[in-house]
């Protein structure tokens, strides 16, 4: 389509070519049209909208109307400290309530007071004590969604009378031909692809918003041109080349004048956004601050929720909309401390509708209760329970958060399993010879765990495989629990099957470990276990240096041509036994470090890593695509092999030198006694010969 089909204003040739000089220092040749930048208007705190840099305007705002905000209206946020007068509120019905009640003062913000003083701290040291020559500075704002980032810094700025220039991330449909063409010149050889563009197009951003003041307007003090640059999305490209970002980030903090703020939300699923964007290294080379928000307390959302409820109460004057506590004790509950979240459900739940088809399953599930209600009466625990299942049902019903859980607390859940007391009058009790069965009832759903972790049911075996020994005392219950882990194993064997299996699997390994383990039976003996420690599967380490000893077997001993399973059980260890196999050096190390299974008595143990309570749990050798180094792993893992030592097996070293990780390895030329007599000599074993006659 052509610019001018499209309706869209093309930028006069002259204001082009004066913004492409401005910024040829930094961009090389690829001037960019303005028209090209998506950035939000400047806000100042008399509500005004300026725009210094965004000259056209038409193209940008029909960019952004085909754009659906990803959560909240923007056009809110730019008119953020002029909320509509509350007598006006009801005439917009449709409004929704995270923007009619969106907080104005620092003591509306339902997010933690620390928190709150942190960032102004920050802000106070990085905007207002700014010492003229200070380069850029970068903040970076982590936390669960709808925690209250946002909203903190955006009231943060306006009490402090900082302006906040916010990045909207274009997507790459946006970049038509035409577009591309607009920002790169008609003539020029074009060979650029949307993703660099979008980069290309983000620098521009950084560098303007660093560049420019905002347009004094008549009537405006010239004092405060205080500002700071918000990036909650970032451009797809960053995901895959973090490098890009890192580049345009060290240019930014060497030329800048005002601070960049990035919030980033955490995500349950394993794919952590901030450790690809933001690793240990490039915080610590650009000196970036991280604050990191918690989930909104359940009193702090009750609060809010209390609020809005009272002020629609008072307004619809219908009875209908009164909120009772529990109800909205559910709301909070469903909606994992998320508070556009927990708003958007109690609107829901306050349309007309929805009360009176909620109000229809309640009678009829009270005339259901009542022809049941022929049985004896159901005791207050039991009762309490079945209300907490079909509270659950509800929390759902209206619209609750598809809640996760970090596989940290997961994993937590499962090995301390709290249980509730059950008098035995109320629970018809097991036979005499089935009483060693009889366990109070769980408080948790193990399934129900596994899901909510975001984990598929073999990985989160494997966690459980490693940490269960810790949290049982008796001998006989790790075994029936290794029984039952073993059964899991075996499940989800198949690999055609694994798929379907998993969950049966995981079910089978959670309720093992949790029905095994006697000390946590019963509720009055639960207490005293204490904090300990939870780590990450050894299995995560041997498998790596499985697969690369497959490569190296290969690599190596490529002349036999057999497959590496067959090198590594068969082939290795019968050269091993050879006194003078006459290979060369890598090999023969290869050789001994594979190719024998030393018989000692003290096998080195792998030390530990241990499970942080926000870590995804995928180790980076599941996230980081697969195949691509497969090839430099096999040359790597050859090359380790080559100048493997023997001296790096103290108990608990890590990483392990040889495969094996035994005590007194061979020296690393030719095997010297003979592996075999290497190992009878260990292990002192008596051989004994054996008579045919
Ligand atoms: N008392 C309150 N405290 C904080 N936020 C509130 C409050 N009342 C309403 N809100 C609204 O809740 C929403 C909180 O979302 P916000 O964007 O600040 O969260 P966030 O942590 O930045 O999440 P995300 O990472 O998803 O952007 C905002 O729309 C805000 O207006």
């Amino acid at each position: 389509m052509s610019a001018s089909s499209s309706g869209k204003q093309t930028v006069p040739a002259e204001v082009a070519d004066w913004l492409a000089h401005s910024f040829g220092d930094f961009l090389g040749n690829t001037s960019i049209s303005p028209s090209a930048v998506p950035v939000k208007p400047l806000e100042d705190n008399s509500g005004r909208n300026q725009q210094p840099q965004q000259k056209d305007v038409s193209s940008v705002t029909e960019r952004r109307s085909k754009v659906p905000p990803r959560k909240r209206a923007k056009s809110s946020s730019v008119h953020l400290h002029h909320s509509k007068p509350r007598q006006n509120r009801d005439q917009s019905q449709d409004e929704p309530w995270v923007d009619r009640y969106k907080p104005e003062t620092q003591n509306d913000l339902a997010v933690q007071k620390k928190k709150i003083e942190e960032v102004e701290a920050w802000l106070k040291i990085h905007i207002l004590q700014r010492q003229p020559k200070q380069g850029g500075s970068i903040l970076l704002l982590t936390g669960p969604p709808g925690c209250g980032k946002t909203a903190t810094i955006q009231i943060l700025a306006k009490d402090l009378g900082v302006q906040v220039q916010e990045w909207i991330n274009p997507i790459s449909l946006d970049f038509t031909k035409e577009d591309l063409r607009n920002m790169f010149g008609h003539d020029s050889n074009f060979h650029t692809f949307p993703s660099q563009a979008q980069a290309a197009v983000f620098q521009d951003f950084l560098l303007r918003a660093n560049k420019y003041n905002k347009l004094q307007m008549l009537g405006e003090s010239s004092e405060n041109d205080k500002k700071l640059i918000l990036i909650e999305d970032l451009p797809n490209q960053f995901y895959r080349e973090p490098s890009s970002l890192h580049e345009i980030l060290r240019r930014f903090v060497r030329m800048s004048r005002c601070p960049l703020i990035f919030i980033i939300s955490d995500n349950f699923s394993g794919d952590n956004k901030q450790r690809l964007l933001f690793p240990v290294d490039i915080l610590e080379e650009l000196c970036i601050s991280t604050i990191s928000f918690k989930p909104i307390s359940t009193t702090n959302m009750m609060k809010v929720l209390n609020r809005i409820a009272a002020t629609e109460a008072s307004l619809k004057r219908e009875k209908n909309f009164a909120f009772d506590r529990t109800s909205l004790e559910l709301l909070c509950r469903g909606c994992s401390g998320d508070i556009r979240s927990a708003i958007n459900s109690l609107q829901f739940s306050s349309m007309k509708d929805y009360l009176l088809e909620k109000e229809f399953w309640l009678k009829k599930e009270r005339s259901s209760t009542v022809k049941c209600e022929a049985a004896p009466a159901v005791s207050k625990v039991r009762k309490k329970t079945k209300a907490d299942n079909s509270e659950d049902q509800e929390i759902q019903a209206i619209g609750g958060k598809d809640a996760s859980i970090f596989l940290f607390h997961a994993l937590g859940k499962i090995i301390y399993c709290k249980r509730e007391p059950v008098s035995e009058s109320e629970f018809p009790q097991l036979p005499a010879h089935l009483s060693e069965y009889r366990r109070d009832t769980l408080l948790i759903q193990p399934e129900d765990i596994v899901e909510k972790s975001h984990m598929s049911g073999s990985m989160f075996n494997l966690y459980l495989h490693q940490n269960y020994v810790d949290f049982f005392s008796d001998i006989d219950d790790v075994v029936r629990a290794s029984e039952y882990l073993s059964t899991a194993d075996v499940l989800c064997s198949n690999w055609s099957t694994q798929l379907v299996m998993e969950k049966y699997s995981a079910s089978v390994a959670t309720r093992g470990v949790i029905h095994s383990n006697m000390s946590r039976a019963f509720a009055h003996h639960q207490g005293g276990m204490g904090f300990r420690p939870l780590h990450k599967p050894q299995w995560f380490f041997i498998d790596k240096k499985y697969q690369e000893n497959c490569l190296a077997a290969k690599s190596l001993f490529s002349s036999f041509c057999l497959p590496p399973e067959c090198l590594q059980t068969e082939l290795l260890p019968y050269l091993a036994t050879l006194a003078n196999p006459m290979r060369n050096q890598a090999q023969i190390a290869f050789i001994q470090d594979v190719g024998r299974l030393p018989l000692k008595r003290n096998l080195g143990r792998l030390k530990l890593e241990t499970l942080t309570d926000k870590d995804p749990g995928m180790p980076d050798l599941f996230v980081s695509s697969e195949g691509d180094g497969a090839d430099a792993h096999a040359v790597e893992a050859a090359a380790e092999v080559e100048k493997t030592t023997i001296d790096e097996n103290e108990l608990g070293g890590f990483p392990l030198s040889s495969s094996q990780c035994s005590g007194s390895e061979l020296p690393c030329s030719q095997p010297q006694p003979v592996a075999a007599q290497a190992i009878m000599e260990e292990d002192e074993l008596q051989v004994e010969e054996y008579d045919s006659d």
